[in-house]
């Protein structure tokens, strides 16, 4: 009997760039399939290789080792997946090379036969045999990646507001808006971006695809979209420390936020009251607000700001305890012991983790006794400190072997702030 491994060819390659060979556009057209959006057009295909080649990503794409005529071509993989390297920020300013995953796809007509188990498990062996201590990816469905030892680590708010004539902040902001082409965002966009990364507990970088959406380049069907505005906020020195993209569209018109990146709080309230002010709209709407979005206490009317819905975003996979324990910054001394299970055995073992004012320690030693055991998702989950140990806890998902381990493990890793992040990927 054919198995997966001799059904399909597993292929790694780096996409081509400029000139667009049959692989990368197999590749690309495929995974266009696989997420129910239009066909790229020659242009966007040129871009988005562009793209992914600066990104250094890698494509994986798998072939059936025998195929029907008719059928789709050759070059067209039944399962896409890529994988690509960014900072993620675990809190302090401290930025940590993440391992990122996306673009994963299986045919229909090739589903559930294990396809994406073995190119995932494949990528995580390399990642963690490349040194990368985290892992990381955005879901479509929140049932397929724990399996494979990711958790949910950060969440945003879909959020509506209200920007009638009862819209008023309760402090004025300083500073200025000027509206601008979007397309300037290209160069103006990852500067501010930057600032943002470095001081945010939970950032993720921005890969050079994300840029096409926010300055109207190139929609998700590969097009133009000329309906994309742009608006910048100064400091009072005259320097720009926050911008934001967005579309006025539907009857009544409303305006959908696109991007709204702020490099400190005040430019965030400057970018709301920008956005507050544009006539014959009433309603501003955005899907990646804060849970913690301060324009709900800066409001004289709060109830003007309504949650709509929350999402989870980011999903962390620690492939290396020592390392990504080590990494982040503590906020007071303490120790515990953690017994970690992994079905993939990256981060399984017993570790001791002792913060004293030197930093963080961490050894590995199964003969010790735990305080707590945990899988390897939930690991992901509570790392950066955005998901509470004790909650987890009350879950049955920690299992506390000493009395007040739930309490230590989360005071030891409690964030310095929110934990948020603002890059799809
Ligand atoms: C990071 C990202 O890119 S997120 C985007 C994910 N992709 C999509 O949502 C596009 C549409 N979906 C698909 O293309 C496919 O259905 C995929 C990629 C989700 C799954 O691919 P498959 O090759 O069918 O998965 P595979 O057969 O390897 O299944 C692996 C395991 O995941 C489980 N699984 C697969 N898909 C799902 C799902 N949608 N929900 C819950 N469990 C799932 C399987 O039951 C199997 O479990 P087990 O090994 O523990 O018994």
């Amino acid at each position: 009997m054919s198995t997966i491994d001799d059904s399909y060819d597993i292929r790694r390659f780096t996409p081509s760039g400029t000139e667009v060979n049959a692989e990368t556009r197999g590749w690309l057209q495929a995974e266009t399939q696989g997420f129910h959006s239009k066909r790229y057009t020659e242009a966007s295909l040129v871009r988005v290789s562009e793209a992914l080649l600066t990104d250094g990503q890698t494509l994986t794409g798998a072939y059936p080792v025998s195929r029907r005529e008719p059928s789709l071509p050759a070059e067209y993989p039944v399962a896409t997946f890529s994988s690509f390297a960014k900072s993620l920020n675990v809190g302090g300013g401290h930025l940590v090379p993440a391992h990122l995953i996306s673009a994963v796809t299986v045919r229909p007509t090739h589903r559930r036969r294990g396809l994406l188990r073995r190119m995932m498990t494949e990528n995580l062996a390399i990642a963690a045999a490349d040194g990368f201590a985290i892992a990381a990816l955005t879901a479509s469905e929140a049932t397929i990646y724990r399996r494979f030892g990711f958790g949910p680590a950060a969440w945003t708010r879909s959020v509506s507001l209200a920007t009638d004539a009862r819209f008023r902040l309760l402090t004025e902001p300083s500073g200025t808006c000027e509206q601008i082409e979007a397309l300037e965002l290209t160069d103006i966009g990852p500067r501010v971006f930057a600032r943002f990364h470095e001081t945010q507990t939970g950032s993720v970088d921005r890969h050079v695809g994300i840029w096409h959406a926010i300055t109207g380049l190139v929609d998700s069907d590969g097009n133009e979209d000329r309906s994309v505005r742009a608006a910048l906020h100064y400091d009072t020195s005259g320097t720009v420390d926050g911008y934001v993209s967005y579309r006025v569209a539907g009857d009544p018109l409303a305006v959908d936020v696109i991007d709204l990146v702020a490099a400190d709080d005040n430019a965030a309230l400057g970018l709301w009251q920008y956005l507050a002010s544009i006539d014959l709209t009433e309603k501003v709407t955005w899907n990646q607000a804060r849970l913690d979005e301060p324009l709900a206490w800066a409001l004289e009317n709060p109830r003007l700001l309504t949650v709509t819905a929350e999402q989870d975003w980011l999903w962390l996979r620690i492939l290396n305890p020592i390392a990504a324990l080590e990494a982040r910054p503590y906020s007071s001394p303490g120790k515990i012991v953690m017994q970690i299970t992994d079905p993939l055995g990256h981060a399984s073992g017993t570790f001791r983790l002792t913060v004293t004012d030197a930093g963080a320690h961490v050894t590995r030693d199964d003969a010790a006794t735990a305080d707590v055991t945990l899988d390897a998702w939930v690991l992901g989950s509570i790392y950066l400190g955005g998901a509470d140990p004790l909650t987890l806890g009350a879950a049955g998902q920690i299992i506390e072997h000493v009395a007040g381990a739930l309490r230590t493990l989360r005071r030891l890793l409690s964030a310095d702030q929110p934990v948020y992040g603002i890059t799809p990927f």
